[in-house]
């Protein structure tokens, strides 16, 4: 294993796999492998990159580092160079962490003395300038992501964000910096090497900037950032000869089909009233989760007895529904009840009704479904859109699945991503 990732989500894992796995137009990536937790076995021999999903994001700070540092010695025990902390291109955290503390460990652990910090994902809209992160065309604490149920983001400085997080120092490169190359990123960084780490919070408005910072980081142990930021690592690994590359097929899986949803971001919201357009869909009203009068009997037989129609079920609401729901509920309340109907679903659905096409909206509800069906490990297949590969998993039936983040996939994402997983093109 060559690179090892370390995600504080599931489907953030998914974003950065399938970015590894594709590599830069016309080069090819490397073969890569999602882990769920961290192995209790060594990897495959042929495995390049490793991508371990966490769900660390809204764990306490502690707990979060701790899994982190678990991960990291994993992937280290498994031969890797270079070591990624894979969060959110939208920074999801708190003042409390987790990305600083756990940025923080990590660099302790690897004694890297500049960790890059770049969120940014310009294919989706994310890009950051001066320090500040924007969703298209507002301000990070302009953008929705203030609504988010679990990390609303207030703030769009970076710098002041990780600041509030971490120990380590933060430093900034600006954009007029990077546009001046690789090479000269690569002594920009050396420059400010001195006897403390630093957290290099680095600009980057398009593809070809996360490429030139991608190249100039080969030889650091740690980096940091979305998906965005593994643009180039694989070239690196394959114009240094170390790497054979990515050419592995995957099936095509034609079997019933769930789709499960827990996000709440604008995107989601969208697809899933694009979905009900077409197809079957249930809402799942909190009150009645909370009150215990829906359980995952009620939501495997909703899915089953309306296969000919690409069953949805969501429990999405906008931000005020949210908020009366939290107020009334307690969001820690809320979220532990949904991810384990969720989890308890999703386990019926295929461990015992035979599912083999499972589609999951929001990264925390695709932790909890993944947990919930202990699969271990995925293979990482097509993109489906960015930043969402279509991903399988062996076993006596095999199953394939897509993990939406929130915010990712187009209008008609839902019903285009079971045909992904189907086989099709289109
Ligand atoms: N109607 C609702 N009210 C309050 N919280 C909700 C509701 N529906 C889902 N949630 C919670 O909101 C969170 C959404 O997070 P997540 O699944 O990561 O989506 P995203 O990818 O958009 O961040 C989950 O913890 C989920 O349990
Ligand atoms: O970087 C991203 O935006 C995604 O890969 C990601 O981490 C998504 O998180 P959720 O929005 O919680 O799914």
């Amino acid at each position: 294993m060559l690179i090892g990732v370390i995600a504080d989500d599931f489907t953030g894992a998914s974003d950065i796999a399938v970015t590894l796995s594709k590599g830069l137009e016309g080069e090819g990536g490397l073969r890569t492998t999602q882990y769920l937790g961290v192995p209790q076995q060594p990897a495959e021999e042929q495995v390049e990159a490793g991508v371990i999903a966490l769900k660390s994001r809204s764990l306490p700070a502690q707990e979060a580092v701790q899994q982190s540092l678990a991960a990291c010695e994993w992937l280290l025990q498994q031969g890797c160079a270079q070591i990624v902390f894979k969060y959110c291109s939208t920074f999801d955290s708190t003042d409390a962490g987790n990305i600083g503390p756990v940025l923080d460990a990590l660099a302790q652990r690897l004694a890297a003395r500049n960790v890059i910090v770049c969120p940014a994902f310009p294919a989706m809209g994310r890009t950051l300038y001066q320090g500040n992160l924007f969703v298209h065309d507002r301000p990070l604490n302009e953008s929705g992501m203030e609504h988010h149920p679990l990390t609303p983001m207030k703030d769009a400085d970076i710098r002041r964000l990780l600041s509030r997080q971490a120990k380590t120092r933060v430093s900034h490169i600006g954009w007029q910096q990077v546009v001046q190359g690789s090479e000269t990123l690569r002594e920009i960084l050396q420059d400010q090497t001195d006897e403390e780490t630093q957290l290099v919070v680095v600009d980057a408005l398009s593809d070809h900037d996360l490429t030139l910072i991608g190249i100039a980081a080969a030889d650091e142990k740690l980096i940091s950032g979305g998906s965005g930021i593994a643009l180039a690592l694989p070239h690196n690994f394959i114009s240094a000869r170390k790497a054979q590359g990515n050419n592995s097929e995957f099936p095509a899986i034609k079997g019933s089909s769930a789709i499960l949803v827990g996000s709440c971001s604008g995107a989601t919201r969208g697809q899933i009233e694009e979905h009900q357009k077409q197809h079957a869909v249930l809402a799942i009203e909190i009150e009645d989760v909370m009150a215990e009068r829906i359980d995952a009997d009620d939501l495997v037989d909703f899915i089953l007895t309306h296969q000919d129609r690409c069953p949805l079920i969501y429990s999405s609401g906008d931000p005020a529904v949210v908020k009366q729901a939290q107020q009334q509920f307690g969001q820690h309340n809320i979220s532990q009840r949904l991810d384990r109907l969720f989890g308890d679903t999703a386990r019926k659905l295929v461990l015992e009704a035979g599912i083999q096409r499972l589609v999951v909206g929001g990264g925390e509800t695709s932790g909890a479904v993944v947990s919930a069906l202990n699969l271990g490990s995925l293979q990482v297949g097509s993109e489906i859109d960015p930043g969402v590969p279509a991903l399988f998993a062996q076993g006596e039936r095999p199953l394939a699945l897509a993990l939406k983040s929130g915010n990712f996939g187009r209008r008609d994402f839902f019903s285009h991503a079971l045909n992904v997983l189907a086989g099709s093109t289109h």
